[in-house]
């Protein structure tokens, strides 16, 4: 017997994943399907896998797998990318969505240029936990923790050409002080509310962008007084624009949806 799985690639600048509307196409394992589909020589290649679904305290709801399997709590390209999956495949008309998260609901608001959907503004909700870490003699910098529902670990430097990422990515992500793991970023300030970031993810490795490691960073530079409230966040494979809203708290993220092309998996399963 063989079952037909029709999936959309799509990049949020450039972090890319593997999008299914499980209402149409449910998957019985995504931690499995996941490592299978993501990798780039014998699956798909992606940065993971989205499922798209119904929930019943907002209009969708959104579940993501790191290319390990692993589930996160929340995705900020992914859910860019899940506003214009919804809006273009016809799933709704709105153009200020719900959408449902293990970090909570999230508010999408789509900017629509004819039946197209160019950037989305995500509303984050607020950063849940921030720390300052001392690596003392380990490590020549000091770090910043910012918890976004997922965790990440934000370092300033003087320039960022220099930062080995390959190496020093994994022993942070794994490193003890991190019961979960942690996403990484790296990030040197180049301009006024200006910050160039990059990051080794939770789960991916060195991915071309993570939205809500750019949040981190720029709620990091804040806090490290680095950075004023709104600020332009350049990653390998593009830029999020970040506000802190003083009055709401929330953090607003503001970036472009691209899609790359639709593709259907058919796979004999055992009868
Ligand atoms: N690797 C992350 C999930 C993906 C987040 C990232 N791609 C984004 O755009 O926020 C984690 O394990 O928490």
């Amino acid at each position: 017997m063989t079952t037909r799985i029709k999936f959309t690639k799509m990049h949020g600048t450039g972090n890319d994943y593997i999008y299914v509307d499980t209402t149409r196409y449910p998957i019985a394992d995504p931690e499995k399907k996941a490592i299978e589909w993501s990798k780039f020589h014998t699956g798909i290649g992606s940065d993971g896998l989205i499922l798209i679904g119904v929930s019943d305290k907002a209009d969708f709801s959104m579940r993501i797998f790191n290319a390990d399997g692993s589930e996160a709590m929340m995705c900020g390209n992914g859910s860019r990318c899940v506003g214009k999956y919804v809006y273009e495949y016809g799933l709704t008309d709105k153009t200020e969505i719900t959408l449902d998260t293990l970090s909570g609901i999230k508010i999408l608001k789509l900017q629509v240029e004819g039946k197209t959907v160019s950037t989305v503004t995500v509303d984050m909700g607020s950063p849940q936990e921030t720390g300052e870490i001392d690596w003392k003699k380990k490590y020549p910098f000091p770090s910043t923790k910012v918890s976004m529902g997922n965790p990440h670990l934000v370092t300033f430097v003087d320039d960022i050409t220099r930062i080995n990422l390959p190496e020093i990515g994994p022993e942070l992500e794994n490193h003890p002080l991190f019961p979960d793991r942690t996403n990484v970023e790296f990030a040197q300030i180049v301009g006024r509310d200006t910050i160039r970031m990059r990051v080794w993810e939770r789960g991916s490795g060195i991915t071309q962008a993570c939205g809500t490691g750019a949040c981190a960073t720029a709620v990091a530079a804040f806090i490290n007084g680095l950075a004023g409230r709104k600020s332009d966040v350049i990653m390998d494979g593009g830029t999020v624009t970040i506000e802190w809203d003083e009055t709401s708290g929330h953090i607003l993220m503001t970036g472009p949806a691209t899609k790359v092309f639709d593709g259907e998996i058919v796979e004999e399963v055992e009868s």
